[in-house]
């Protein structure tokens, strides 16, 4: 545990090496140390006032009329740290494709983490560590209907699949609803400091970047669009993972509702099994041809969704015949394809299957069997469904070779 959580600033896989500073960053880092201190303090209390940091809770306040000119309402006023312009010299928006650096390569703005303190306090390195036993979880009580809405919401999170009942329980207790009344209102503006992680219960949300790092004054200040979500989906994890600020704007496209948990109550209890997850499966899941087209951020959602297995040598994964539950990717050792029990394809690391059943609702086409211990990746259906839409046209155009005269060569 001590490990990880002290590896993870150090191992930021979308930091920027530039030393350059940016003033708006500094102010964020400066805040942290505050921020960290306490969920109730003057931030906190702010943003419940609707006039400070991230989307306050219960506040009616607001703010029409953006003051940084993107198409969105800002949810918040001024922001105690500024949303001034980060550098962003000589850079044109063109998307995250078009985006010159390594960290843009990354699918992250230019300046991204730039400013994250080389020094930070234990808490916010290691939250989970031994002296923090003072630290008691946030209590919002809930109605009936508010935890019925709320398991449902939870339910389809993969963030959530491996807690315990009791860190589950400590999560839906500190979760606070947040009705989004109509569209256009800005819940996370890039460039700011996080308080927030955010759970989507019903309604939906763009996603926007900057290339220059935070909200731009203007037309196409917000950036480009580059992504969204919507019921059982989340966002507003990597400030509060990094310590960074939002590296993207969010922003409501009908009246929403949204679930709010606090950065220390996530930090505590989502954020070890989100970071390793994330970290175990960066690099394997680059190799994998299929994934080659997607953007990091999405590859890191898929980590979220895999659960790793591993098989001894001829054992059977996936039986012809049977319905489809889940994708696989193989990440060590081999495995094979057999029809009627004669080999017609063989499977290496970066290779998947199980992908036919879940596209087209049909039985197994094929046993999926073990020739050497195997360690695969496992995507149940809801995430192969939500999370590799992108990729369906490249796996539906995979020809199988199922001339039993060809094998085991065939592939
Ligand atoms: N392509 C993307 N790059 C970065 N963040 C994204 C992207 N798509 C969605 N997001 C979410 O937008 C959120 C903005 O706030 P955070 O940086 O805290 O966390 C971010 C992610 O949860």
């Amino acid at each position: 545990m001590a490990e990880s959580s002290n590896s993870f600033p150090g191992t930021n896989p979308f930091i920027n090496t530039n030393t350059e500073k940016s003033p708006n960053i500094q102010k964020i880092s400066e805040e942290e140390e505050i921020e960290v201190t306490s969920p109730t303090d003057m931030t906190f209390r702010q943003a419940n006032a609707g006039d400070s940091g991230d989307a306050g809770f219960g506040g009616s306040a607001f703010n029409e009329g953006s003051q940084d000119g993107g198409p969105g309402a800002s949810f918040f006023g001024q922001s105690p740290f500024g949303t001034g312009a980060a550098s962003g010299e000589g850079e044109e928006e063109g998307g995250l494709g078009a985006l010159p650096t390594g960290s843009a390569q990354h699918g992250f703005p230019n300046n991204y983490a730039l400013g994250r303190r080389t020094s930070v306090s234990a808490e916010s390195l290691n939250p989970t560590s031994a002296g923090d036993e003072s630290w008691s979880p946030p209590y919002h009580p809930k109605t009936d209907d508010q935890l019925a809405r709320l398991r449902t919401a939870v339910s389809g999170n993969f963030l959530f699949s491996h807690l315990d009942d009791d860190q589950f329980k400590t999560v839906l207790d500190a979760l606070v609803e947040k009705p989004i009344p109509a569209k256009d209102i800005k819940v996370i503006s890039q460039g700011d400091a996080g308080d927030y992680f955010y759970i989507v219960e019903n309604g939906h949300f763009d996603i926007y970047i900057h290339p220059s790092g935070s909200v731009q004054p203007g037309p196409g200040g917000l950036g480009n669009k580059v992504s969204s979500t919507g019921p059982g989906g989340s966002f507003g994890e990597l400030a509060l993972m990094y310590n960074a600020p939002r590296a993207a704007t969010v922003i409501s496209t009908e009246k929403s509702t949204l679930w709010g948990l606090d950065r220390i109550t996530f930090r505590r209890i989502l954020m070890d099994s989100a970071f390793q997850r994330r970290r175990m499966y960066e690099a394997f899941l680059e190799e994998v041809p299929l994934l080659s087209s997607l953007k990091p951020y999405e590859r890191a959602k898929i980590a979220d969704a895999l659960d790793a297995i591993k098989f001894p040598a001829g054992a059977t994964i996936i039986t012809e015949g049977d319905p489809g539950d889940a994708f696989y990717l193989l990440e060590s050792g081999e495995a094979e394809a057999l029809k009627s029990g004669v080999s017609v394809k063989e499977y290496h690391r970066g290779d998947y299957f199980g992908e036919l059943a879940l596209l087209d609702e049909k039985p197994r086409a094929a046993s999926i069997v073990t020739k050497t211990e195997v360690k695969v990746a496992r995507l149940g259906r809801d995430g192969f469904k939500r999370l590799l839409g992108p990729v369906e046209e490249i796996m539906r155009r995979t020809e199988y070779q199922f001339d039993a005269s060809k094998s085991p060569t065939a592939s």
